[in-house]
């Protein structure tokens, strides 16, 4: 049996190639050689995913080809801005399972980039699922997305096990987009929470964010239920409400008035919230929250103007 490839060492690589590994040989790939081999001695990700011990039956390599092995696919799990050289990295037989929640330096979803560059077997891994607790093995759900329902079937095999429900679907769009626009309203969740404003405001976040989402995913083609399933309303209220949340985080520092950084840990809806604007105003949309969330964190509204902003909209039907 082939080992998995996981590609990325970051904290959601860590904690998929631990529950994959319930089911099987899996290669971990780490860009850095220093980092790889501290994985290899230390059994910890000390820096991503910490409190975690790595199965000693998980290899880990900085070999690209190594890790890749014969494998019929991988997952890919570096930032959204990292994907488009690692794709162009693999060969174009291997199926690629796409795991960050972004889009493409130019604003391209990760799919559609991959199928540009060649890949046929192509899908997206999405839900709420943060790699603090599937690490631990706590019980979550997650969806897998492929135009090839075989494919898709394939890589639900090799990630299913007791703790990790996985689900399958061949909406890519749908998928896709959800977690890349939940990571925005999160920022925004973040700053109402660093605002102070309440538990109705974060109410109200999640709720119009959701509607945000489905308008958006409609645009772009998606299927009109995805947006209320495991990658789009479940992956909203887990980060938009989670203490594990770095965009939620990012928010509630930007709001008072610290650095959003969060220890060279990738904040995805900081810089999806500019893409994610610079489409809507070039397409005619109304994404109001991504607005708010992309002017302040591109400094041109403080936290209190992009409030003001969403509250002094003109008056409407709740369905618009
Ligand atoms: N952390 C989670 O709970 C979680 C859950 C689901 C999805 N995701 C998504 O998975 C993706 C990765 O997130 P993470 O939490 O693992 O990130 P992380 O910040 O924990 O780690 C990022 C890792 O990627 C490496 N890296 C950074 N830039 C790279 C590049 N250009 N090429 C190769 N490697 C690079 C870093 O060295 C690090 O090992 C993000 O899109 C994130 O939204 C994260
Ligand atoms: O920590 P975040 O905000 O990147 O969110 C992690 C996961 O996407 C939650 O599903």
């Amino acid at each position: 049996m082939s080992a998995l490839p996981v590609l990325g060492a970051g904290g959601w690589g860590t904690a998929l190639a631990v529950n994959a590994s319930r089911n099987g040989p899996v290669t971990l790939w780490a860009r850095r050689a220093d980092f790889a081999g501290r994985l290899r001695a230390e059994r910890v990700n000390a820096e991503y995913l910490p409190g975690v011990t790595l199965p000693g039956h998980l290899e880990v390599t900085a070999h690209l080809g190594e890790a890749l092995g014969d494998a019929a696919f991988a997952l890919v799990v570096v930032p959204s801005v990292g994907v488009p050289d690692l794709l162009a990295a693999l060969p174009r037989s291997l199926g690629v399972v796409l795991c960050a929640k972004g889009l493409a330096p130019d604003g391209s979803q990760l799919t559609v980039l991959a199928r540009q560059l060649g890949f046929s077997r192509v899908a997206v891994l999405s839900g709420p699922n943060h790699a603090e607790e599937v690490g631990r093995g706590l019980p979550a759900a997650t969806v897998v997305a492929s135009r090839d329902s075989g494919f898709a079937r394939m890589v639900q095999a090799a990630l299913m096990t007791p703790a990790l429900r996985v689900y399958t679907s061949e909406d890519e769009t749908g998928v896709e987009l959800g977690g890349v626009l939940k990571n925005v309203m999160a920022v925004a969740a973040g700053l109402a929470d660093g605002l102070n404003l309440g538990d109705n405001a974060k109410a109200a976040i999640i709720t119009r964010g959701l509607r945000e989402m489905g308008r958006y995913l409609k645009a772009e083609g998606a299927h009109e239920d995805t947006v209320y399933g495991l990658s789009g309303l479940g992956d909203l209220v887990a980060t938009a409400t989670s203490r594990h949340s770095r965009n939620r985080a990012a928010g509630e520092a930007m709001a008072r008035g610290e650095h959003p950084g969060q220890g060279g840990k990738v904040v995805e809806g900081l810089r999806t919230a500019g893409l994610l604007d610079a489409w809507a105003t070039a397409h005619g949309h109304d994404l109001p929250i991504v607005r708010a969330v992309a002017r302040v964190t591109q400094g041109k509204w403080t936290p209190q103007e992009g409030l003001a902003q969403l509250m002094e909209r003109e008056a409407k039907p709740e369905r618009h």
